[in-house]
């Protein structure tokens, strides 16, 4: 359970993001939509302790997580490039995270293995620094990376964006294939209504920082979305 309280963020006197309560219960796939600026990475950047909140508290299966941090252990997210280091090779960079996440080189082969599609030959084996990757192929990485160690919960932020359209329909089955035993809580922020309407089972719309929908997604979603965004 993800359980945010009283939470806002001001710059200066601008509230960017004011959340009374909002609990994820574990397992969920929990869907964040809104137009720019409306917060969401804001929210993200809270839960995972990249800035602090003005006000009240985000709390990750039982840690406060400005407090400490052993929801790191459990924790897998990819925000954006920033999260990657720009002068390792990817496999080098899985290495990392991987020995980061407890695995040993065996675990690691073996976890990659399942990302062959998802990975289209451009990513292993290409000797390539990450920084000279493509945005897309750099998301790749941070998706996956996101998905070692076996975490408890997953944070992506705009995952499709920069995505082709293969990727884009295969990162749909893979977060699909994770929510399905629902024990991963899963959180996603995303501009794709379509996509989010399909791998998420609750949506909460924001605006200007505010929670102005809360919804079970239904056959109904998108359109009641799509409605809501073209006024
Ligand atoms: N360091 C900062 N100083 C001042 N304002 C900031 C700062 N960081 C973010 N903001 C503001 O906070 C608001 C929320 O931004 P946020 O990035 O959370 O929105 P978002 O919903 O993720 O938007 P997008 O869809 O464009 O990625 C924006 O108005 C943004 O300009």
């Amino acid at each position: 359970m993800i359980q945010t309280t009283q939470l806002s963020k001001k710059y200066g006197k601008v509230a960017v993001l004011n959340i009374d309560s909002l609990e994820i219960p574990t397992g969920q796939s929990f869907g964040l939509v809104g137009n720019n600026g409306a917060g969401k990475t804001t929210y993200f950047n809270i839960l995972l302790d990249l800035i602090r909140p003005t006000t009240g508290a985000i709390v990750n299966h039982d840690i406060q997580v400005n407090q400490s941090e052993d929801w790191k252990n459990f924790t897998g997210s990819f925000i954006d490039e920033s999260f990657l280091i720009g002068y390792l090779t990817p496999e080098e960079y899985f290495e990392f995270v991987g020995d980061l996440r407890g695995m040993n080189k065996a675990d690691i082969a073996t976890f990659l293995t399942q990302f062959n599609d998802f990975f289209n030959e451009e990513i292993i084996g290409k000797k390539k620094y990450l920084r000279d990757l493509s945005k897309g192929n750099q998301k790749k990485v941070g998706i996956v990376a996101a998905l070692m160690g076996n975490p408890k919960v997953v944070i992506l932020d705009e995952p499709f964006a920069n995505l082709d359209p293969t990727t884009q329909i295969r990162l749909k089955t893979i977060i699909k294939t994770l929510t399905e035993n629902r024990e991963i809580t899963v959180l996603i922020s995303s501009h794709d209504l379509t996509h989010v309407t399909e791998v998420c089972e609750r949506i909460v719309v924001l605006d200007k920082g505010n929670v102005v929908k809360d919804i079970e997604t239904s056959t109904a979603t998108l359109k009641e979305l799509e409605s809501y965004f073209s006024v």
